[in-house]
């Protein structure tokens, strides 16, 4: 399986989901970045991006690795920073991350826990928000529901295949495209893998 995996991407993966077409964009360097995601029960912790690349998107919190941090370290200071909560993150998966023109790649490590101390507060990038991902015992969600379900439809085009992995604790890489449709990014292509080893 190794020779069909996408540039960048590496290990000992099976594929899981791929689409799109067109070639891979072309990059000369990776960034690094975090994202984290914490989990309480049924329901999972979301931020909506207030400003910056990504605004009006719902998404972990996460950013830039500075220099002499590791990716956990990163990780563990966004979350505080933008949500104010502390919590044991795991490392749950990597994504690279490409946009049309940029020439460069988000090498984004995903972290994910499973309880967190402190109470969410609202910063000045992200507001935080419960979501659920069980599905209602109607299964039908209504809109008087308290905890609405995760909502995709406002998140990067990428995560809907993901984030369900995270949520059942199976690591996965992965790769996505994006180009530039009007003023919004359009996933071109993506390559999802989970890790050999982990059934
Ligand atoms: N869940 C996700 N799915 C995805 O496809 N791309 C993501 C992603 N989370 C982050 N990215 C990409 C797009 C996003 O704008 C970029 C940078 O991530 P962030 O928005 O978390 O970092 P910031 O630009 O806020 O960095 P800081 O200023 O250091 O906080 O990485």
């Amino acid at each position: 399986m190794t020779s069909a995996l996408p540039p960048g991407l590496e290990g000992n993966l099976v594929e899981y989901v791929r689409g799109g077409e067109g070639d891979w964009l072309p990059f000369d360097q990776k960034r690094f970045y975090t994202n984290a995601f914490v989990i309480q029960g049924d329901k999972i912790l979301l931020g909506w991006k207030k400003r910056g690349f990504g605004v009006n998107k719902y998404n972990g919190f996460g950013g830039k690795v500075e220099l002499g941090e590791t990716p956990a370290e990163a990780a563990m200071r966004e979350l505080k920073e933008e949500a104010g909560i502390v919590a044991p993150l795991e490392h749950a998966g990597s994504l690279l991350f490409m946009t049309k023109g940029a020439g460069w790649a988000f090498q984004i490590e995903i972290f994910s826990a499973r309880s967190y101390s402190g109470i969410p507060i609202e910063t000045d990038e992200m507001r935080p928000e419960w979501f659920s991902f069980a599905p209602p015992a109607s299964g039908v969600f209504d809109t008087n529901e308290s905890v609405m379900p995760i909502p995709y439809e406002k998140m990067w085009d990428d995560d809907v295949y993901w984030l369900p992995l995270l949520v059942q604790g199976r690591k996965f890489v992965g790769r996505a495209d994006f180009v530039m449709e009007g003023d919004e990014f359009k996933m071109a292509r993506h390559w999802f893998g989970t890790i050999k080893s982990d059934h």
